[in-house]
């Protein structure tokens, strides 16, 4: 253990110390008066360091008592008056042995203002005091494992290994040697899982959602953001992707979740609005806390007028970007803007994730993701999400070339044309993606308002998709034309799939299962409702017994790795297919 600066650099160099006017006065005053009496100070000094290890005791308490704000508070008292006693002290009386002792009780007092500031979350504050105690004491236990944990916090999991491996090396370590050795190998793990993205869901889906919720790294793949044809700005893909292959794994700003009340549609609206408010405030206080995020929430869209709006890079939103950069620096709390981004940007968990993985009926979430945000909608989606704890991942639903455009899904694109177009207009926008522009061309043909209002209405299923298919061909609708119409009108043909009777009648009129589920799923992606259909057809004609059905089990997999990613290995997969 080694004190490894001098006090002149230590004053330099701590900014409570240089901002404290009253020492330097004294400073000052003593320089240009050298003789000043020393006999006259001791009584002072005496005084001095009873006060010190009063504040020190006061502090230590609130620090076992929790008591977060008042200890940081004591301990800045602490801090300052140790700061003022070092100066009078090496000035009129240098006492190596003295100014040791001081500097250490300096190093604890950081260290563990730096903890209770951690355990209020926040986390430049504490970092700060853990570089100041680290100043005095580069190898400082207590400090070195306070920063890996702030720093892990930040999900910055190299620098906090690199911490952990310091705090590994002082002999004191081994008294916490399980919880050294325990914080190393998660670090290590997250950094692991930061570099690859390869989460592995599987045993908590195995354990029917039981367990704790898997513990999910920040992770950003082959990603880049760009000026987009469909809106504003879009995230696009830089590299190849496979379907099912994670692109982005990212812990919200923050989330309100709850069960709303199903009975009375009033006290559920109210619920609801009282989790909008908390949910508000949640993200108001991570960008008071935190610069960083502050810039970072800024660089979304609020709808509005965006003239001066500059695409970021996705560098920015890597946990490693410093706070000090310039691009984080300056950053006011607009609560008026945060609300507009938080109206166009903030995401419900109503999707799979809710519905499947384990969640209750009633159950509402919402939540602010800082990258996905970027993600346009489009009624051909390429991507999917999943909600797991407070993380989104972000996996290719469907094969992605370099360049492609990222969208997912806002709302249900499994309906007609007219329908989305309504949804679409609640998110406030005209949808403009590919398949919107073909399909407004054909809406009005009268044999698509006919298939429409059979639809609508639960009549003939086989005739309606008899009808369409029919259409199809005298519209002489060609490749992905095709299958956009099929999963508009995908509620006909699964009801006509699904009913013996029908499909004795219709049968052989209409295409088969197998070819429409492939089609749609190579228009939109994979989904788990038109999978679903394959999997329990397969299942009652045996399709998907072992040795006949080696084909069909192949794309069924693929299937699902494009609606749940490639986090989880093949039991847990056909777990969820209910295979
Ligand atoms: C979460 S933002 C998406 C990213 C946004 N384009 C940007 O520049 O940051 C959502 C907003 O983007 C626009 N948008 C998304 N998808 C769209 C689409 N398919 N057609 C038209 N506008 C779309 C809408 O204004 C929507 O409210």
């Amino acid at each position: 253990m080694t004190v490894t600066i001098s006090i002149f650099k230590f004053l330099q160099s701590t900014p409570d110390l240089n901002s404290n006017t009253l020492c330097q006065e004294k400073l000052t005053e003593r320089e240009s008066n050298p003789g000043s009496e020393m006999k006259e100070a001791e009584p002072e000094m005496a005084e001095e360091e009873g006060k010190m290890q009063q504040l020190r005791s006061k502090a230590t308490e609130l620090l076992l008592r929790e008591e977060w704000k008042d200890s940081i508070e004591a301990y800045s008292n602490f801090i300052s008056v140790v700061l003022n006693h070092i100066f009078k002290n090496h000035n009129q009386n240098p006492d190596p042995e003295n100014l040791l002792k001081q500097q250490k009780s300096l190093c604890l007092a950081f260290s563990n203002r730096a903890e209770a500031r951690f355990r209020l979350r926040e986390y430049a504050a504490a970092l700060k005091d853990c570089d100041e105690a680290l100043k005095i004491e580069s190898s400082h236990f207590k400090t070195l494992i306070c920063k890996g944990k702030i720093l892990f916090s930040l999900n910055r999991y190299g620098a906090a290994l690199d911490c952990f491996r310091a705090a590994n090396l002082d002999p004191q370590g081994t008294v916490n040697f399980e919880t050294l050795n325990a914080l190393l190998e998660k670090c290590k793990k997250f950094d692991f899982l930061s570099k690859t993205g390869s989460f592995d869901l599987s045993d908590w889906i195995m354990n029917g959602f039981r367990e704790k919720i898997p513990e999910l790294a920040e992770y950003i793949g082959a990603i880049e953001i760009k000026i987009s044809e469909i809106s504003g700005f879009g995230l696009f893909a830089t590299k190849n992707v496979e379907s099912g292959s994670v692109l982005l794994a990212t812990k919200a700003i923050a989330t309100e979740r709850g069960i709303l009340p199903q009975e009375e549609e009033d006290s559920g609206e109210n619920a609801q609005l009282v989790m909008w408010k908390n949910f508000i405030d949640k993200v108001v206080e991570s960008a008071t806390k935190c610069s960083k995020t502050c810039s970072l929430i800024n660089m979304l869209s609020t709808g509005g007028n965006e003239i001066d709006r500059q695409v970021p890079e996705v560098g920015f939103f890597r946990p490693e970007a410093e706070e000090e950069e310039n691009n984080f620096l300056n950053q006011k709390v607009d609560v008026q803007k945060i609300l507009s981004i938080l109206d166009m940007n903030s995401l419900v968990e109503d999707s799979i994730s809710a519905k499947v993985l384990g969640k209750y009926s009633g159950y509402y979430g919402v939540g602010l993701w800082l990258l996905p945000s970027f993600i346009n909608h489009s009624c051909d989606p390429n991507v999917r999400r999943l909600h797991i704890g407070d993380h989104l991942i972000i996996h290719a639903s469907r094969d992605i070339k370099a360049g492609e455009e990222l969208t997912f899904a806002y709302f249900d694109v499994l309906q007609p044309f007219q329908n989305r177009k309504k949804q679409a207009e609640n998110w406030g926008f005209i949808c403009s993606c590919k398949r919107c522009r073909f399909e407004e061309n054909l809406c009005h043909k009268q044999e698509m308002r006919e298939v429409e209002m059979i639809l609508g209405k639960g009549l003939d299923m086989g005739g309606a998709v008899y009808r369409l298919e029919e259409g199809m061909k005298r519209w002489m609708v060609r490749g992905k034309g095709k299958g956009y119409l099929r999963s508009s009108f995908w509620g006909a043909y699964s009801e006509a799939y699904q009913s013996e009777k029908v499909m004795r009648r219709w049968g052989r009129k209409i295409p088969s299962m197998g070819i429409i589920v492939d089609i749609i799923v190579d228009a939109i992606g994979s989904d788990e409702r038109v999978v679903k259909v394959l999997v329990e057809s397969l299942k009652r004609n045996g399709g998907l017994n072992i040795g006949c059905g080696m084909l069909e089990m192949e794309k069924v997999m693929k299937f699902g790795r494009g609606i749940y990613g490639k986090t989880m290995k093949k039991q847990a997969l056909r777990t969820l297919l209910q295979l």
